[in-house]
């Protein structure tokens, strides 16, 4: 049975360093420059883990400039099997109020400015094979059914799933994106799902995602503001610190060695270029 070591990466309003007994800072360079900020690696329960803050420490790290492949690269190299994440949302759904949680199983890309991929035969890339990875599901399963227990086991207002739509940012969206983004089916808007998410998938790494939903996105309020998400923020990030703190030795009392077999394959049957290389007869036995 395989060692977990947790990665955390914490959204605006949720980036504690002290969770974590025994924190000590690790900086880490990775092929893709560094990640938002040092890492701190410590321990929850006696269970290893690695926290990074996404806009790093003094939120200085906007939505479209965060390094999202230096970070996941970064957690993977120090050994993460897992990668669990908060994030401050707008909801775009009437009964996902403000303060409430969503473990979610879904996302719409609004990116259009980002690197959402290893492979992207760059001179500074150590992948130059063509990689095309399924999003289905996008997030860990297990994680997710473990999340969602435990939250319900702490009482704390929690919805089962709901699809997130990413947009670039840093700016909110206007009116009419935001209803275009409900008759889309989506449940809550963020900045910075994606690419998160896919970079995980490709590294291999069981993520899960805990929204916290901040505000009714301007479709409802009218306008969202930085003030009233953070006011929403403080009031509710206790919420997903007990979560984590109460999920992770859950994590660690699971076998996770089929789930971490499933993202090697996933990378093996993905691989374009490697593929078009196998005979007939080998691409029947893959
Ligand atoms: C302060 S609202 C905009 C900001 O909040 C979210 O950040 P994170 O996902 O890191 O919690 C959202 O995605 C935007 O980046
Ligand atoms: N309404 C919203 N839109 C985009 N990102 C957000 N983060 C928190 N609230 C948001």
């Amino acid at each position: 049975m395989s060692k977990v070591k947790i990665g955390i990466i914490g959204g605006s309003g949720l980036n504690k360093p002290g969770i974590l007994e025994g924190g000590t800072e690790k900086v880490v360079q990775t092929p893709f420059g560094p990640p938002s900020d040092v890492l701190i690696e410590g321990q929850i329960s006696g269970v290893d883990c690695v926290l990074l803050a996404r806009h790093g420490r003094e939120h200085t790290i906007n939505p479209s400039s965060i390094n999202y492949r230096a970070n996941i690269w970064a957690l993977k190299d120090v050994g993460c099997t897992h990668v669990i994440v908060s994030s401050a949302t707008g909801s775009l759904q009437e009964d996902i109020k403000p303060g409430d949680l969503v473990i979610v199983d879904s996302f719409i890309d609004r990116t259009f400015k980002r690197e959402n991929t290893f492979y992207d035969g760059s001179p500074n890339s150590p992948f130059k094979d063509v990689v095309h990875m399924p999003m289905e599901p996008a997030f860990c399963s297990k994680t997710r059914s473990l999340l969602l227990e435990t939250a319900r086991d702490l009482g704390l207002p929690v919805h089962e799933g709901g699809s997130v739509v990413t947009i670039e940012g840093p700016r909110f969206s206007s009116k009419a994106e935001s209803n275009v983004f409900r008759l889309q089916g989506a449940s809550l808007v963020n900045m910075t799902l994606v690419p998160e998410v896919c970079l995980a998938r490709e590294a291999g790494l069981l993520y899960a995602a805990v929204a916290m939903a901040t505000d009714y996105d301007c479709w409802r309020c009218g306008v969202v503001n930085v003030v009233e998400v953070l006011k929403n923020l403080r009031a509710n990030a206790k919420k997903v610190e007990k979560l984590f703190l109460a999920v992770i030795p859950k994590i660690a009392e699971q076998n996770w060695d089929n789930e971490l077999k499933c993202m090697k394959d996933m990378l093996k049957y993905s691989n374009q270029t490697q593929i078009s290389k196998l005979s007939d007869a080998e691409l029947e036995v893959l």
